[in-house]
């Protein structure tokens, strides 16, 4: 089995790393792994402390053998996840792979699935259904602006930090079309209850256009805490969603009625756009202003005073350190670069401790 990413670690002082004599060597040597929190399909999530700064991250551990065809699939989300850097999408801070596994390093969201604080809620009110809202819409026009469309929005793919800000997480059927946006896209995928009906009915899409067919689904659940297009059987769910009625329950304002009626629409050429989305008067009301989609954390943008914390840490000048981390090659660097921003990002300062 080829190697999916580069060639085995080369350690920041320019001596190649064995490769681990067990899979977990590595891993281990600079990573506490504790609990599982989460597995599905062909990977296991675990908790885990980053030793060198102390910090929690999720470690996302896949085995070759076991992804058989579903390897491409971790090979795009690991090339979206480099790319898409952003404070409402969970980050990818290193990437370790051995003769037989891969593991993901990822931001640590201690506050969950949206999922389960829907369900422990009943349902939303309108002014945290709407800051949700604004944050999924930050997460999703920041990626489509980089040509991604994500394919499998929904409550499970959404955690919580311990901000209580929303991560979008899961892009193993994020899509990057060659030909753009614009381009149509075939395969059928996704979360048969927030699939558009242009995708349940197999004919071509375009990326963007379904994405919003899902966070107008997932809008519909953040305000009434039940699905719009439900039912057991697949079969009868494609049915309804064909149809596009659902039930207005009586506590859902007009404007969120509106709203959900322009994402909801199912010829997709009628269907709002992000570019209207991020103006509509329900999505600004009660706010300054638009949303902020931007990434306050591009990689092309490096925070200096992380730089010069590592410097320190390293033992390097900061020129010297500013090129080791814009090489990116998500190895214990980039980690540490990450950590100290998401600290950054979130006001608190993280100091490394004296390297022993
Ligand atoms: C892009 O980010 C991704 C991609 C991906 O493929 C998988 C994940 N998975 C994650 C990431 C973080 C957590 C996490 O921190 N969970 C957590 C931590 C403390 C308490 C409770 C939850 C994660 O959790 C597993 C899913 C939760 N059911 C999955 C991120």
């Amino acid at each position: 089995m080829d190697f999916l990413l580069k060639a085995p670690e080369i350690a920041i002082n320019g001596l190649k790393q064995n490769m681990a004599s067990s899979e977990y060597d590595v891993i281990r040597s600079r990573y506490h792994l504790k609990e599982t929190i989460g597995s599905g399909g062909f990977a296991k999530v675990k908790l885990a402390t980053h030793l060198a700064s102390g910090e929690k991250v999720a470690v996302k551990i896949m085995d070759k053998r076991a992804l058989g065809d579903d390897l491409p699939r971790v090979k795009t989300e690991i090339t979206a996840m480099k790319e898409l850097v952003h404070q409402h999408i969970c980050t990818l801070y290193e990437v370790v792979e051995t003769k037989h596994k891969i593991f993901m390093v990822i931001e640590y969201c201690p506050g969950g699935e949206l999922f389960d604080y829907i369900v422990a809620k009943d349902r939303l009110k309108e002014s945290e259904a709407r800051k949700f809202f604004r944050q999924i819409l930050s997460a999703v026009a920041y990626i489509h602006h980089k040509g991604y469309a994500h394919r499998d929005l929904k409550p499970e793919n959404l955690l919580l930090d311990d901000d209580q800000n929303l991560k979008l997480i899961d892009f193993g059927l994020a899509a990057r079309p060659k030909g753009g946006m614009e381009q149509h896209l075939d395969t059928c995928c996704g979360s048969p209850a927030y699939a558009a009906p242009e995708l349940v009915s197999g004919k071509q899409y375009r990326g963007a256009e379904a994405d919003i067919w899902s966070m107008g689904v997932l809008l519909y659940a953040l305000l009434c805490g039940f699905l719009p297009f439900d039912d057991d059987h697949v079969a009868t769910l494609y049915k309804k969603i064909l149809k596009g009625e659902y039930e207005e329950p009586r506590w859902l304002s007009d404007g969120s009625c509106d709203l959900l009626k322009q994402m909801l629409q199912i010829n997709p050429k009628k269907r709002i756009s992000m570019e209207e989305l991020l103006i509509h008067p329900w999505v600004k009301k009660g706010h300054s202003g638009t949303v902020h989609w931007n990434s306050k954390c591009e990689k092309n943008n490096l925070n200096t005073e992380c730089i010069a914390e590592m410097a320190e840490y390293y033992g390097k000048t900061k020129d010297d350190m500013m090129t080791i981390v814009t090489q990116w090659h998500y190895d214990e660097i980039t980690a540490v670069y990450f950590l100290l921003l998401n600290n950054f990002v979130r006001g608190c300062r993280l100091k490394l401790p004296p390297r022993s």
